[in-house]
């Protein structure tokens, strides 16, 4: 039974939902094409969701005349809960409307008219065909050459452009031209398709078959269309196609377009009555969401913008306290002084999940994962690259530490063998060395040196690098870090590799500059590889949790909301960051910038922290422009810090160059007596059984392997440096040391 239009609103309001005159003007428009324009927090969302009931329930239009487009799939399930408890609108006619994505939209009619598409690809089969398709051109694909073609080339589809449309007068165009094609023949060969195949196919069909369009140009006669402001060029065409009855409602912000670096173009939005003359504007000037603190220092913020609509909105939830500029040491203070206000905070009654961490890049919350991870508080993160340790450059040297402990770590050694370039490029010699090291028991590493028929350019790069691995066992992992950087030659490596890419080199040794502050403070290998794998393990199962602290890059913070916002890492080169300052059109990527970081500040209902560290990867750095421009900087405020570090003795002697060290430690500990089968008590583990002991050569000591229990994987070890950084202890030290209450030896 439908309502009358007083009926409806008074039921809106039941509801709890008090709509404003302008909210009203909007929802009332059923026919005819309409741009809502509006800020943050202004209920664009759910002018859109009343909308949809409204035509229902008043207007009398049948649910599969709607066609509802969200930005996410979230968005699209949570419209449909919020449509169907509505006014009269229940269940199942909200299951009966058109309601998803772009792709998810697209694809219903590709398979309704096709009866089945190819096999839509996952990430990892799609990585996998394009490091096919590089390999095909001679090239030896890393991750990272993988990831940013992968990003070329969704591009490229949602400009609806295919390789035979890329011009070539660029030597650099050429190359991309033949990858891509490539990549395109192997997906046809395998009968698969990527996700962006859905736009670029629908698109095709729609062109191509007047009859099929037609038809679901009347199917589709009322068209919705939330975040309009980040539409690419195949979405808008498909959509244009659509909407011939003129019948489109869209709905969004242009001061939080953020997605330009995937092909969206906010002069959809900006040019929407254009498009369709004689459409009507409402422009909503209230924010329910934030205090009005938290608004005008948004506020001041995005007006440095000069491509935009100019809009004013008030604030309609009083006054607040200030934004907090905080101005951390490092990254380590800053992941400190957060969580002890997100504890307060928690402590006041504010539930864990309206705590929310933002951030620009997945490195940057690198620091704070391991705090949280330290001090076993529940966290969700969203974004799927977010693990910091399981980037290349990352990994590569974490698999030079594994190997350090494991020689036999095959999964590490196959890692590194060619970075930097030992030309192994072979794989059989993996067999080779397998049949090697089991007929003359000898660790994989080790087993190197006797392989045969190598050149004596090959023999002398796996002379090296078991030298290397012998002296990676005797560093700490700062030590190892810096060895492996700059002895072994791996950010030489990596400088080649950004230049024969054209990849920014900052961005390609960033990692390495956030693993060297990460190793900060671990004594030992084992140590921070232990660290490493627990992390890992939290980070894997947070993601199902949802629980927690909320963890997301600002990108991924787009159209949610929480009590209190802390966004971090505001410093200059991240936040704008340095891909933006370097790209060709640096003030319009300056001005997507400072959206993304409007973005994340208006997504605070109460309390929003803005953080920017002194030092940043070991370096001083300065406060971003954008803090100044929201006006707060000079309000510096910092969180009174706990306890004074006091040096301990472990500390004292890391600061002994490594020779000292070793030297310290034979002297201290080489006659002690060991024998195979004893036990020796792991700082972390407890009691181990001593398995074998290796006299090393040049009076350097002794190599111990330890069974550690419940761990599958023997433990080699250094004894004297073991033993004098404190990591073993004999069961007489232990006794003593028990006695006096001495934590170190
Ligand atoms: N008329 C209203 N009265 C009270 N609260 C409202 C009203 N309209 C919306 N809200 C509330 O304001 C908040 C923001 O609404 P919504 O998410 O729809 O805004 P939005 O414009 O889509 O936000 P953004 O673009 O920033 O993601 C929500 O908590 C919503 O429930």
């Amino acid at each position: 039974m439908n309502l009358t239009e007083m009926e409806f609103f008074l039921l809106l309001s039941q509801h709890g939902i008090r709509i404003s005159p302008e909210q009203k003007e909007a929802i009332r428009h059923i026919h005819g094409p309409l741009v809502v324009f509006a800020g943050p927090g202004s209920g664009k969302t759910t002018v859109l969701t009343c909308r949809a009931a409204y035509m229902l329930k008043v207007g009398g239009i049948l649910p599969k005349e709607l066609l509802i487009v969200t930005f996410t799939r979230a968005a699209a399930e949570e419209m449909r809960v919020r449509l169907s408890q509505l006014p009269g609108v229940g269940d199942l006619r909200a299951k009966a409307c058109e309601i998803g994505t772009f792709h998810s939209v697209f694809l219903r009619i590709l398979l309704r008219k096709l009866g089945s598409v190819p096999k839509l690809m996952g990430e990892a089969e799609q990585k996998m065909l394009l490091r096919r398709a590089l390999q095909e051109t001679g090239a030896d694909a890393t991750e990272e050459e993988v990831a940013d073609l992968l990003q070329k080339i969704g591009l490229c589809k949602n400009n609806l452009i295919l390789p035979e449309r890329i011009r070539v007068e660029k030597p650099e165009n050429v190359k991309f031209r033949d990858r891509f094609t490539i990549y395109e023949e192997l997906k046809k060969e395998k009968g698969w398709w990527d996700y962006d195949d859905i736009l670029v196919e629908c698109h095709r069909l729609l062109k191509s078959n007047v009859q099929i369009l037609e038809e679901y140009r009347r199917r589709y006669r009322y068209i919705l269309v939330d975040e309009f402001q980040d539409t690419n060029y195949a979405q808008y065409e498909l959509i244009k196609q659509l909407a011939v009855h003129n019948n489109i409602f869209v709905v969004g912000d242009d001061d939080q377009s953020i997605y330009r670096f995937r092909g969206s173009r906010v002069e959809y939005l900006l040019d929407f009555e254009k498009t369709f003359p004689g459409a009507a504007k409402v422009i909503l000037g209230a924010n329910y969401r934030s205090h009005q603190q938290i608004i005008e220092a948004s506020k001041r913020l995005i007006v440095h913008n000069r491509k935009r609509q100019q809009k004013d909105f008030k604030g309609m939830n009083g006054e607040g306290e200030e934004p907090h500029v905080i101005r951390p040491n490092d990254e380590k203070d800053e992941a400190e002084q957060i969580l002890s206000e997100i504890e307060q905070g928690i402590k006041s009654g504010i539930p864990p999940e309206q705590h929310a961490v933002l951030y620009r890049t997945n490195n940057q919350v690198r620091a704070l994962i391991d705090a949280l991870v330290e001090r076993e508080i529940p966290f969700t993160i969203y974004d799927s690259d977010s693990d910091f340790y399981r980037q290349w450059q990352v990994r590569d040297i974490l698999s030079y530490m594994r190997l350090a402990q494991n020689p036999n770590d095959v999964d590490s050694l196959v890692q590194i063998i060619n970075r930097p370039k030992r030309y192994m490029y072979e794989t059989r010699w993996i067999d080779e060395l397998h049949r090697i090291s089991r007929s003359q028991s000898l660790s994989l590493v080790d087993s190197l040196s006797k392989l045969q028929g190598l050149e004596i350019y090959q023999i002398k790069k796996l002379e090296q690098f078991i030298r290397d691995i012998e002296r990676i066992k005797l560093l700490n992992p700062q030590e190892a870090l810096r060895y492996i950087r700059d002895e072994i030659g791996y950010e030489k490596y990596l400088r080649e590799y950004a230049d024969s890419t054209g990849n920014d080199m900052q961005r390609v040794m960033e990692p390495l500059d956030e693993l060297a502050q990460a190793v900060q403070g671990y004594e030992s290998i084992f140590a921070f590889l232990e660290h490493v794998d627990r992390v890992q393990e939290c980070v894997r199962q947070s993601r199902s949790s949802r629980r927690g602290i909320q963890l997301m890059t600002l990108h991924r913070a787009k159209g949610l909301e929480f009590h209190s916002v802390y966004i971090i890492g505001l410093v200059h080169h991240m936040m704008p960051h340095e891909k933006a300052l370097n790209d060709q059109h640096t003030e319009e990527a300056l001005e997507e910038e400072r959206r993304l970081l409007y973005v994340g500040m208006t997504r605070a209902k109460e309390r929003l922290y803005l953080s920017a560290p002194e030092r940043y990867q070991g370096k001083k750095v300065k406060p971003s422009r954008f803090l100044y421009e929201t006006g707060l900087l000079k309000s510096t405020w910092r969180v009174a810090l706990q306890k004074k570090k006091v040096k301990t003795e472990v500390q004292n002697q890391l600061e002994l160059s490594p020779q000292e060290r070793m030297k310290k430690a034979v002297e201290r500990y080489g006659s002690i007596a060991v024998t195979k089968n004893m036990t020796l008590i792991h700082r972390d583990y407890g009691n181990c059984t001593l398995e074998d002991v290796q006299e090393l050569t040049d009076g350097l000591g002794r190599r111990v392997t330890i069974l550690i229990p419940d761990r599958a994987k023997p433990q080699q070890l250094h004894l004297e440096l073991s033993l004098y950084l404190g990591i073993l202890k004999t069961v007489t030290q232990n006794e003593v040391s028990v006695k006096h209450g001495s934590e170190n030896l």
